[in-house]
C-alpha cells in the first residue's frame, strides 16, 4: 500500500483521533457480534503501546443526523473496557468544549470512546466544519475503519484533509489482502458470488470475470441466469430486466476462458417460508409455482471441487435462504469446503457471507474474513475508497 500507516509515525504523548468501524449488531443494548470491535484490538493497542492518547469515534447504524438514545455507543465501550482489559471513558458528544476537557485529563495510553458520529448531520455531509471540529481534537488521524472506507463522510474522508492522515493495521491488513487478491492472485482464482440481487453484484461481476479462472453463481441472483439460459424459474428471484445483462456475462465468460459455474440443481419451495414444502430437484424441472431457495447437493458438489482445486477464493454472498435450516445446505457446503481446502486462501468478503461462516462456527478456519460489507464489495469492483485515497501518501 502506497499511503503511510500508525507504523510511520511518532505517537509519543500525541492526541490521536482514530476512526474505527463499531457499527455493530445490538440487541436489547447489547452487542450481539463483536467482531469489528476485536478486529480494532490491534490497533488500539499499538496506539496504546506507543504512549498515544487515543480517541476513538465510530458510526453506529443510521441515525440520519439525530441523537437516538438506542444508538448511543454507551453499550461498546463496555464491551471494548472488557476485551482491553482497562476503562475505556465514553463521551455523550462527539467534539466540542466537554470532549476537549476530557481529553486534557487523558493521560498516555488512555483510551476515549466518543459518541455516535451519524447523530450530527455534518457528518454524512461530510461537513468541513465539522471536520474541523474532529481535527481540533488530535494531532494526528487514523482511519482504521475498513467498513466505513466507501464513505465520503466528515470522519472517515474529510478530516484527513486537516492533520496528518494515516492508515490504521486493519485497514492496511484489508486493503493488502484484497489489493493482492485482485493484482496478483495466485491461480486458479475462483470468485464465488451470491446473495439476493443481480442489480447489487454486476460491478463486481464485471470486475471480477477479467481476473479470474473460475466464476461460481449462487443464491437470488443465480435465477436470473438460469433463465437467461432459457430454463423456466419458476416464483425464483428473477430481475427481469437483467437478463440480457446476465447473457452477456456469460458470453464475456466464454470469450476470456473464464469457467461459468451455475446451479444445476435446487432445493425448491412452494412458498417463501421456513417451513415450506421442500423438494430437491434438476433445474431444469423447477415447478411452476415453486421457488428455488438454495442450490442443490449435486452443485454444491461441483461447487466444492472448483473449491478444492483453487489456489485463491473470494467469497462474496450466500448460496441460498442460510438463515432458515432447510435452505443452509448449499452455503454450508461452501463454507465447509473452504474450511477444507488447506492449500486454498480464502477470502470472505464481509457482510452476510461472513454472516454465514460465523453461525457455521467456521470462521476460524478462513483465511481472510473482511471487517466490510459495502466497502469490500465496492473494493472488488475495482473503485477506489475514498476513506483510504484521503490518507497521506508514503
Ligand atoms: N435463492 C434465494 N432466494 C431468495 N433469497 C435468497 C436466495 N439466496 C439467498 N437469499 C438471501 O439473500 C440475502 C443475502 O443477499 P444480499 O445481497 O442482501 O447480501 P450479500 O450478498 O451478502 O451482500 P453484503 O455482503 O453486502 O451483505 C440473504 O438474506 C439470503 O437469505
Ligand atoms: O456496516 C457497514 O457496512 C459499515 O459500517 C457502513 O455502514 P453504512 O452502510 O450505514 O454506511
Amino acid at each position: 500500500m502506497n499511503k503511510k500507516s500508525v507504523k510511520d509515525v511518532e505517537l509519543k504523548g500525541k492526541r490521536v483521533f482514530c476512526r474505527v468501524d463499531f457499527n455493530v449488531p445490538m440487541e436489547d443494548g447489547k452487542v450481539t457480534d463483536e467482531t469489528r470491535i476485536r478486529a480494532a484490538i490491534p490497533t488500539i493497542t499499538y496506539l496504546m503501546d506507543q504512549g498515544a492518547k487515543v480517541i476513538l469515534a465510530s458510526h453506529l447504524g443510521r441515525p440520519k443526523g439525530k441523537v437516538v438514545e438506542e444508538l448511543r455507543l454507551t453499550p461498546v465501550a463496555g464491551r471494548l473496557s472488557e476485551l482491553l482489559g482497562k476503562d475505556v471513558k465514553k463521551a455523550d458528544e462527539a467534539y466540542g468544549d466537554t470532549v476537549k476537557a476530557m481529553i486534557e485529563e487523558m493521560e498516555q495510553g488512555d483510551v476515549l470512546l466518543l459518541e455516535n458520529v451519524r447523530f450530527y448531520p455534518g457528518e454524512e455531509k461530510n461537513d468541513s466544519d465539522l471536520a474541523k471540529s474532529f481535527a481540533e481534537l488530535a494531532d494526528i488521524y487514523v482511519n482504521d475503519a475498513f467498513g466505513a472506507a466507501h464513505r465520503a463522510h466528515a470522519s472517515t474522508e474529510g478530516i484527513a484533509h486537516h492533520i496528518p492522515a494515516v492508515s490504521g493495521l486493519l485497514m492496511e491488513k484489508e486493503l493488502d489482502v484484497l489489493g493482492k487478491a485482485l493484482s496478483n492472485p495466485e491461480r486458479p482464482f475462483t470468485a464465488i458470488i451470491g446473495g439476493a440481487k443481480v442489480k447489487d453484484k454486476i460491478g463486481v461481476i464485471e470486475n471480477l470475470l477479467e481476473k479470474v479462472d473460475n466464476l461460481i453463481i449462487g443464491g437470488g441472483l443465480a435465477y436470473t441466469f438460469v433463465k437467461a439460459k432459457g430454463y423456466e424459474i419458476g416464483n425464483s428471484l428473477l430481475e427481469e430486466d437483467k437478463i440480457e445483462l446476465a447473457k452477456s456475462f456469460m458470453v464475456k465468460a466464454e470469450e476470456k476462458g473464464v469457467k461459468f459455474y451455475m446451479p444445476v440443481d435446487a432445493v425448491v419451495a412452494e412458498e417463501f417460508s421456513q417451513q415450506a414444502n421442500s423438494k430437491t430437484v434438476s433445474i431444469d424441472e423447477i415447478p411452476a409455482e415453486w421457488m428455488a431457495l438454495d442450490i442443490g447437493p449435486k452443485t454444491a458438489e461441483i461447487y466444492s471441487d472448483v473449491i478444492q482445486n483453487s489456489k485463491l477464493v473470494i467469497w462474496n454472498g450466500p448460496m441460498g435462504v442460510f438463515e432458515w435450516q432447510k435452505f443452509a445446505g448449499g452455503t454450508r457446503a461452501v463454507a465447509e469446503s473452504l474450511a477444507e481446502a488447506n492449500d486454498t486462501y480464502s477470502v470472505i468478503g464481509g457482510g452476510d457471507s461472513a454472516a454465514a461462516v460465523e453461525k457455521f462456527h467456521l470462521a476460524d478456519r478462513m483465511s481472510h474474513i473482511s471487517t466490510g460489507g459495502g466497502a469490500s464489495l465496492e473494493f472488488m469492483e475495482g473503485k477506489t475508497l475514498p476513506g483510504v485515497v484521503a490518507l497521506n501518501d508514503k
